[in-house]
């Protein structure tokens, strides 16, 4: 079965759409104009349908796709400031938009057709707010603050039905580390959080919100490496096996396997991916993993293998220009 890649490309303010075949040729089908710079995307096959935060005029536009996974814009709400991630809660009803610049989560209300109605809900003084999702069982927002070295946790039951946030909790991160994604097990009580500043991944037992805690703090990069530290993306596999890992400033990915029943991480392998990795993204059958370069202006595709989790260089094509987030159809 052929994949369809979704990019989003400032510099050129469009989104590519490219067919990976099965024959593993890549090609263009569409570069749509998106009349301002896309940043982060995402896509809910559920209802065919492509969010993309859009800025400086700082928007969401909705895009549907069509049968041949062409895209064409069918709705757009206005926001105060620009947003640097999009997440659905478990029912794909309302939105998550993490503004790192207003230092806010927006959560929007979704429409019988998927598309945002109105923000019902806005949780302010998330310093350097980059991400946030919902838990596997949709009760606990969590949202990483990059500026303040915390991970906030708020009840969306709370925000949905009572406008109120009465439940926050948070956890401290290391001192000057920056935590920028997460990334949740698929099936245990585990999280996963790249900081942005001192080359480490932390593992954060959630089996007890009582008692959320970092249970190992491990180096990313090479011991060689003695570089600036740029930590951007993380991603656990379907499987729950490996966990991969970006930096911007060594442009490198690191592999890692998950321990089966306490989800810690051990280094299997480190790869000189494209220059400036701020966004990757793996396909939901653990086949493929997608890097973009923001530097290096391409795509890389790499095979994933299953049993030990290595990359296998397949297939690489050129984006103008700065590509930045990467999802798959
Ligand atoms: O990861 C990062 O994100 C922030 C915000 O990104 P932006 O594209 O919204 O400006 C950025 O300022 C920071 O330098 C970068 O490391």
């Amino acid at each position: 079965m052929s994949i369809f890649i979704y990019i989003a490309a400032p510099g050129t303010e469009s989104i590519y759409i490219l067919k990976l075949s099965q024959k593993k040729y890549l090609t263009k089908i569409q570069q749509i104009n998106t009349e301002g710079e896309p940043q982060p995307i995402l896509l809910l096959p559920e209802k065919n349908l492509l969010y993309v935060g859009i800025r400086p005029k700082n928007r969401i536009d909705t895009y549907y796709i069509d049968n041949e996974k062409k895209i064409y814009k069918v709705h757009s709400i206005q926001l105060e400031y620009p947003i640097n991630h999009i997440s659905t809660d478990q029912t794909k009803n309302f939105l998550f938009c993490s503004s790192y610049h207003g230092n806010l989560i927006y959560l929007i209300s979704l429409n019988h057709f998927g598309y945002p109605e109105h923000i019902l809900f806005t949780i302010k003084n998330i310093y350097g707010c980059h991400f946030s999702q919902v838990d596997i069982e949709n009760k606990i927002l969590f949202s990483t603050a990059l500026k303040e070295n915390k991970i906030y946790m708020h009840k969306i039951s709370e925000m949905i039905e009572n406008n109120t946030i009465n439940f926050k909790k948070h956890l401290i991160m290391g001192k000057n580390s920056g935590p920028r994604h997460l990334s949740f097990h698929p099936t245990k009580k585990y999280l996963y959080s790249i900081n942005e500043f001192n080359g480490t991944v932390d593992v954060i037992n959630i089996h007890n919100m009582e008692n959320i805690n970092i249970i190992q703090n491990i180096n990313m990069l090479p011991i060689e490496y003695t570089g600036k530290f740029w930590g951007a993306d993380i991603h656990i596999t379907q499987c729950g096996k490996f966990l991969y890992a970006t930096d911007r400033s060594a442009n490198i990915l690191t592999v890692f396997s998950v321990h089966e029943v306490f989800g810690t991480l051990k280094i299997i392998n480190h790869y000189i991916t494209e220059k400036q990795p701020r966004s990757f993204h793996i396909d939901h059958n653990d086949q493929y993993l997608f890097i973009v370069g923001q530097q290096s202006n391409s795509l890389t595709v790499y095979h994933m293998n299953d049993k030990t989790g290595l990359l296998h260089f397949l297939n690489n094509f050129s984006i103008n220009n700065n590509p930045l987030w990467v999802t798959t159809y």
